[in-house]
């Protein structure tokens, strides 16, 4: 029995549709965090599931009742902003109060459901201070502390994080997240940043433009994307994305003389290759060479842009420690068929019959 389900919601504004027929359902329990670029209606979804935005058409459940025509307070959820949206003119104490007396709740509870939030978020040396004279983490826990207090088990986060510096950010991350399942609370979590989404989450509803491209676990969204959207949007660096070319029945890289895919009678479908699925060997051994570009030591690891003829778009190969490639050095490169993706060039859609098509029993390299 799922917590929470939208049903063909549809919001626009003016002329720009923010929400095109979103339906998804969320199980008891669940984090989900709804993730996508800048402009695609994480936040008008969010609002909309609160009571805050009124949807154009379609409908709101929570526990198969319906509350599309409730008010916000009547929907019995809670919501921390990026803001944090505190009094600055009440103390901790009391601004983690407020929505308890709003309320017009007992009296006699308040005492005891301060100490519990209190200890919970360790908030308790902080009670008496104001908002101006805490750090941005602990004006988070206060947020955070003023959703928990009021015992909804439905909470809803529009960008809580994003005001924190990243090793914060980090360390609160896994602070919402224990919370999150200590309470049993049903989380659902707005953020632009995959790395949130995928570290926190246990399923993503990747939004594009007002429409759901993907809703699935992190390690699908990952490893078995549905689009060039999602695989380009999952993973840093976005993977690399080859259109081929056909000739007769076969589809060939520009410039190659044996085919990625054979009898395989779609028009234009491009390869997808992940920069860590690409091994970098001697061009005296390779079947297929290209000529770097440049590289950017991260670290761990080195990502090593390469100019391959027939594209104009650099590939690039992630490989690990730091690696010194000069520029212009030829390279050689191949990789694993089963690390190859493919996707109809028109729409963008995964394209699973072609991988059939290129796929031996073994895991021969492929180029
Ligand atoms: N109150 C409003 N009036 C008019 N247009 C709006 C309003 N709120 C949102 N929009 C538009 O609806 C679309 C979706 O906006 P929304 O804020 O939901 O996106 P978002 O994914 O949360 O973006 P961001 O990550 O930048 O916050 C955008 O094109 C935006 O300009």
């Amino acid at each position: 029995m799922s917590y929470l389900s939208l049903h063909h919601i549809r919001k626009s504004w003016g002329n720009k549709i923010a929400l095109n027929d979103i339906s998804f359902d969320v199980q008891e329990g669940d984090f989900i965090a709804l993730l996508g670029p800048s402009g695609c209606g994480k936040s008008t979804m969010l609002r909309t599931i609160a009571g805050l935005e009124s949807a154009d058409s379609g409908a709101i459940y929570f526990q198969q009742s319906d509350v599309t025509a409730l008010t916000p307070s009547q929907r019995k959820l809670s919501m921390v902003f990026q803001s944090y949206a505190l009094f600055p003119h009440m103390n901790v104490r009391e601004n983690l109060l407020f929505g308890l007396r709003a309320r017009g709740e007992d009296k006699r509870h308040f005492a005891a459901r301060l100490h519990e939030v209190s200890k919970l978020m360790e908030l308790e040396p902080l009670l008496d201070r104001l908002p101006a004279q805490l750090s941005g983490g602990q004006q988070q826990r206060v947020a955070l502390g003023r959703a928990v207090i009021a015992n909804n088990k439905l909470c809803l986060m529009d960008e809580p994080l994003s005001n924190l510096d990243a090793k914060l950010r980090q360390s609160m991350r896994r602070e919402i997240r224990a919370i999150q399942k200590k309470l049993g609370l049903t989380m659902v979590y707005v953020t632009h940043d995959q790395t949130e989404a995928m570290s926190m989450a246990d399923k993503i509803i990747l939004l594009n433009d007002g429409c759901i491209e993907q809703h699935d676990t992190p390690d699908n969204l990952y490893n078995n994307p549905t689009s060039i959207f999602t695989a380009q949007f999952i993973g840093a660096p976005p993977m690399n994305i080859l259109p081929l070319e056909r000739r007769g029945h076969h589809h060939y890289l520009a410039t190659m003389s044996l085919p990625v895919v054979e009898n395989f009678h779609e028009d234009a479908i491009s390869l997808g290759l992940r920069a860590e699925d690409i091994q970098l060997i001697a061009v005296e051994t390779a079947s297929l060479t290209a000529r770097v570009i440049s590289h950017e030591y991260m670290g761990a690891d080195t990502l090593i842009a390469c100019a391959l003829a027939g594209y104009a778009q650099p590939l690039t190969v992630k490989v690990a420690g730091m690696k010194r490639y000069a520029e212009g050095q030829s390279v050689g490169l191949q990789w694993a068929t089963g690390a190859q993706y493919f996707f109809f060039t028109a729409d963008g859609k995964r394209c699973y019959q072609a991988e059939q098509a290129c796929l031996p029993s073994d895991n021969r390299v492929a180029v």
